[in-house]
């Protein structure tokens, strides 16, 4: 199976079912548990320092989620961020907040400072704060943004050093060279606590699984918003969608993903 194959890939992490370390928030992290499940990796949770610095080292990838942050749990996230790096474990950043909070954006440079981050994935507002391109988050959500949206997904790019998803309505992903937006997705994702943070998951899943880290997050953008769309074409509201979205990628095949997705090069 190609490695670059963006429609085979999420088969790929069925074959593989590589260990995805998260350090998150309390509000989502059974769903991020869950969802990584259906995509067919395996989640741990693991946060108390010794614990976390063992586990992200032997991890495929390293999750880290500042929705409920601590100082404590900050701490964490660089100690088990720094032993991922030793070991060469892909990072994926969800900057939940920043910009909305001090402490959440303070906490979000000390991360990107301390840590080498491989993949960040925020909404709007979030990535526009980290990039400097100006940007409003409201408690967790994207207020809007100064600008247009693949500079701001560029600027945070070139920034930091990662590859950026930059999720909404249409999803940005991009490594500040190459760069493609994503249609697939339903409205409905937005009206779901979670989303985001299962975006970040995936990007988690996938990233062990492929060369590229720009093709493995693209994958994952194009995998959960086909997820989604069908799951949207089908729910009544945001809790049979929530059933749906998880039961649609665990029985989500290729030929479906080659149908469905929706994405270019911008
Ligand atoms: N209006 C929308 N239409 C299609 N997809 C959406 C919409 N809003 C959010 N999404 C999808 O939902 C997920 C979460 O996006 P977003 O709401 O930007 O993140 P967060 O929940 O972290 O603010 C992403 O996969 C995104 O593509
Ligand atoms: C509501 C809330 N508060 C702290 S974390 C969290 C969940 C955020 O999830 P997402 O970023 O996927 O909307
Ligand atoms: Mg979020």
């Amino acid at each position: 199976m190609d490695s670059q194959d963006i429609f085979g890939l999420l088969d790929k992490v069925r074959a593989e079912k590589p260990l995805i370390h998260h350090i998150t928030n309390y509000v989502t992290v059974n769903d991020c548990a869950n969802i990584t499940i259906c995509a067919g990796a395996s989640p741990v949770m693991a946060h108390y320092p010794d614990d976390a610095e063992e586990m992200a080292a032997i991890a495929g990838a390293l999750v880290l989620n500042i929705g409920t942050l601590s100082p404590e749990l900050v701490d964490a996230m660089i100690i088990a961020g720094k032993r991922a790096n030793e070991t060469g474990v892909p990072v994926i950043l969800d900057p939940v907040g920043a910009g909305a909070t001090k402490i959440r954006t303070e906490s979000t440079f000390k991360i990107l400072k301390e840590v080498r981050i491989s993949v960040i994935k925020g909404n709007a507002g979030e990535i526009s704060v980290i990039a400097g391109t100006g940007g409003v988050v409201r408690g967790v959500d994207s207020g809007g943004i100064s600008g247009e949206p693949l500079k701001a997904a560029e600027a945070c790019s070139d920034l930091t050093g990662a590859t950026v998803l930059m999720t909404g309505p249409t999803d940005i992903v991009t490594d500040g060279r190459r760069s493609y937006s994503v249609s697939n997705g339903h409205p409905m994702m937005g009206s779901l606590s979670g989303t985001g943070c299962m975006a970040a998951s995936l990007c988690g899943s996938f990233a062990p699984v492929a060369d590229d880290l720009l093709i493995s997050s693209l994958a994952a953008a194009v995998t959960f918003g086909i997820a989604g769309e069908i799951a949207g074409s089908s729910c009544r509201g945001p809790y049979s969608f929530r059933t749906e979205l998880f039961d649609t990628l665990f029985r989500m095949k290729r030929e479906t993903i080659e149908r469905y997705a929706d994405f270019r090069t911008i």
